[in-house]
């Protein structure tokens, strides 16, 4: 690489090509060999349409199979294209400190929070000072909390926070504490005892009080009358209407912004942007271009930093190694954003809800970035602020952007505004009216999933995007801890991706000429996910149905066509283990990712798409459910257990458990069938049945954790019986309609 730089400066960063291509390359060949005599089979075997009832039902049955073994195919040569060509990032901050250490470029940070109750105040602050104590020239740093609870419990935590700061920066700094979040390093078994019993003990004494005052739901009387910018909530009346609130914290500028040791403290700033019940306030997306605003006037940063309340600083460096790519002579100007994987602390090791994302983080974003386009996923991204708000890419902006910024001086050229009036301008609800805010500036609106689409967006501009995946950890937030949350979460990602895919953004339709076909495909992966759900229900429900009637849907154990399912079948789910043990996982763990698979696609899936047709209809607007970020000790002990949390009423439990009933039913029905066989026939039977006798199998062995929360478990994470009694009634009549019926 390099060889012809134009300058004789060694690169920044290096990429490097994943191994193994060529052999993963023919073994794909060979599964896409096996996809295609399954669809062969399907067509040159379709039943006969003959006037008898029965083999009509068999002929339409078969038809729906043929379908369902398309779009899987299909699928899965989509999925291909994120394993195609993996490369890898390899950073040299060295490098960036000795060349550009006193012009780095200012760096502004945006976290987002939205909810007290669930977002706790004292964790939402302990994220913020791990970003306030990034390894980086603190005169040259802005940090930003935006509240959309508007919260003055959260602005109280940040008050405490800020006070914290002075003794936690330079602590930070002398012990070179890693990861900068007191919380996580204070909670950690293995942070060094001896240092920092007196920073832990102030810590400990903050939190408690974040805490109490969180439980009382009010501010002390004391903290109140001191500071009188409490008086902003006077007017208050709840959290989708009351007025902007921004206040600065601790003013960079500002010589009496110090810590212990005399050094300058990053800018703090709290900002609620105004809500009214008459204006949509576009969830995460309307507080992020809120930001980019304010923040445009206050700080000023070429670069920004977005991260999730929950997702915490584990990697002190980050910011220099976003910017080896930013900075880097050759390539740096083509690159809108640097996007860090999404990690989870509190991930068990078999991982019960297959949260830890780990096969996207090491796998298919590796792929993504292969194709220069990883997804930009919300949290753990640092963007060009120029490029967020719109630039396109032209050739002639090669080397200007951050390179002539940064040569007009140690700071920023841009005017500071304190006035409080002219801030609250920016964050109001009527700012963005009649402007391309929301639409061709900022992040996106009117999608469930602001950055993806966002993202996209920015790469169809021109733009490249890298994926950065360092040994240390950049980011460590909260994964969902129980069943219904993943699913949840899944229901907004999924039917967000999907709305992408039915927009004017479609990567079918708008990525040709814009990205290219490799990145198109690996878009599409996501963007149909929802799709999913039809053929995975099809197939997880009509083969066993059938096999309780004893209509055979595969061929026969004898016939050379097995050859094909099984290959298929085995080399997909041989290959998918192996790729989930190489990304760290266990096998159990792998287990219960398929299980979280068909839970996610027979549910989330099916849900996102009920929603989107109804949207589509004009019938409901777009949602954002908050993940929570904790939970009750009862709850926190089975997740930590690794025991299913069955113990609550949704319509998405009710699918997942009669599903699992039904192909309960089957299997036992199967089985009476079987036991009253004579054996000539026995084997005849079976032999016909065997494959369709498998799957059912397979279906009733990955949910057996259903079984037993519905008919074994007492505790309270327990299927609720009403939820478990309406499964069983919808379980058996459609069993009995179909084995009496026709
Ligand atoms: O009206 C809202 C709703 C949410 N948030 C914040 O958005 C973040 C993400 O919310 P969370 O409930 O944790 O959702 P996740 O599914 O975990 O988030 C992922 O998916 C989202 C899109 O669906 C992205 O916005 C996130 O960045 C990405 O991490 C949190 O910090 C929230 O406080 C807001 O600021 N305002
Ligand atoms: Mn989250």
């Amino acid at each position: 690489m390099g060889s012809d730089r134009e300058e004789q400066l060694p690169p920044l960063f290096v990429t490097s090509r994943g191994k193994g291509t060529f052999l993963y390359r023919a073994f794909a060949g060979s599964v896409f060999l096996g996809i295609s005599l399954i669809w062969v089979y399907r067509l040159a075997y379709l039943p006969d349409d003959d006037d008898d009832g029965s083999s009509r039902w068999r002929r339409w049955a078969w038809v729906g199979m043929l379908g369902a073994e398309l779009w899987f195919g299909f699928y899965w040569i989509l999925t291909q294209a994120s394993r195609w060509n993996l490369v890898y990032r390899q950073t040299f901050k060295d490098r960036l400190a000795l060349r550009y250490e006193h012009e780095l470029p200012g760096v502004d940070i945006f976290v987002c929070t939205a909810d007290p109750a669930i977002e706790p105040p004292a964790m939402v602050v302990s994220t913020v000072l791990s970003v306030m104590a990034y390894d980086y020239p603190t005169e040259k740093l802005g940090v930003y909390l935006s509240d959309d609870a508007g919260s003055e419990l959260t602005y109280y935590a940040l008050l405490e926070a800020s006070r914290f700061a002075k003794h936690w920066l330079p602590f930070c700094k002398k012990f070179k504490v890693e990861p900068t979040s007191p919380a996580a390093f204070f909670n950690n078994k293995s942070s060094p005892e001896s240092i920092g019993t007196h920073a832990n003990e102030e810590f400990r004494a903050i939190k408690n009080r974040i805490d109490t005052t969180c439980k009382l739901n009010r501010v002390p009387d004391q903290v109140r009358s001191d500071h009188e910018e409490f008086s902003q909530w006077d007017s208050y009346s709840s959290k989708r209407d009351h007025d902007a609130i921004i206040e600065m914290l601790i003013d960079r500028t500002d010589p009496a912004s110090i810590d212990n040791e005399g050094n300058v403290l990053p800018t703090l700033v709290y900002m609620a942007r105004e809500k009214r019940p008459d204006y949509f306030h576009n969830f995460k997306a309307g507080a992020m271009n809120s930001l980019i605003r304010v923040s445009s006037v206050i700080t000023g940063g070429e670069i920004i930093l977005n991260v999730d309340c929950d997702m915490y600083s584990n990697n002190s460096k980050s910011i220099r190694d976003a910017l080896c790519f930013f900075m880097d002579e050759e390539k740096g100007h083509e690159i809108a954003f640097v996007q860090f994987p999404q990690n989870f602390v509190n991930v068990t090791k078999n991982e019960l809800y297959g949260s830890s994302l780990q096969v996207i983080n090491n796998i298919e974003f590796h792929g993504m970035d292969g194709y220069g386009g990883v997804l930009y996923i919300g949290s753990g991204c640092f963007h060009r602020r120029d490029i967020l708000c719109g630039m396109k890419y032209s050739k002639e902006v090669k080397r200007t952007t951050l390179i002539s910024r940064r040569s007009g001086g140690e700071d920023q050229p841009i005017g500071r505004i304190h006035d409080p009036q002219k801030l609250r301008v920016l964050a109001s609800c009527t700012y963005e009216k009649n402007t391309k805010w929301g639409n061709e500036v900022g992040l996106k609106y009117g999608c469930p999933v602001e950055d993806i689409i966002t993202g996209l967006a920015i790469k169809c501009r021109g733009w490249k995007a890298v994926y950065h995946n360092p040994e240390q950890m950049a980011f460590l937030g909260l994964a969902p801890t129980t069943l219904l949350q993943t699913l949840v979460q899944h229901k907004r990602w999924s039917e967000g991706d999907f709305q992408i895919a039915l927009s004017k953004y479609g990567p079918a339709r708008y990525g040709p000429g814009r990205i290219s076909p490799g990145l198109i495909l690996c878009y599409l992966t996501y963007c149909l996910w929802v799709p999913n759900c039809i053929p995975t229900l099809y197939y997880s429900m009509v083969p066993s149905v059938y096999l309780l009637r004893g209509t055979s849907l595969f061929p026969e154990i004898s016939s050379p066509w097995v050859v094909p399912f099984v290959y298929v079948i085995f080399a997909k789910y041989a290959y998918s283990l192996v790729e989930f043990l190489q990304s760290g996982g266990t096998v159990l763990g792998w287990w219960n990712e398929q299980r979280i698979w068909l839970y996610k696609r027979t549910s989330s899936y099916l849900f996102a798409l009920i929603d989107t047709i109804v949207k589509l209809l004009g019938f409901s607007k777009t949602t954002f459910v908050i993940t929570a970020k904790v939970a009750d000790e009862d709850v926190l002990r089975r997740y930590e257990a690794e025991v299913m949390e069955l113990g609550a009423t949704s319509p998405m439990f009710t699918l997942i458990s009669t599903l699992a009933l039904l192909n309960l039913t089957c299997l036992l029905g199967f089985g009476i069938r079987l036991v009253m066989m004579s054996t000539d026939s026995v084997v005849n039977y079976s032999g016909s049945m065997f494959l369709q006798g498998v799957l059912c199998g397979v279906l009733v062995l990955i949910n057996f954790p259903l079984y037993q929360g519905m008919f074994i478990r007492k505790d309270a994470g327990k299927m609720p019986i009403p939820t478990t009694v309406t499964s069983v009634v919808l379980a058996v009549s459609v069993c009995t309609c179909f084995a009496f019926l026709y």
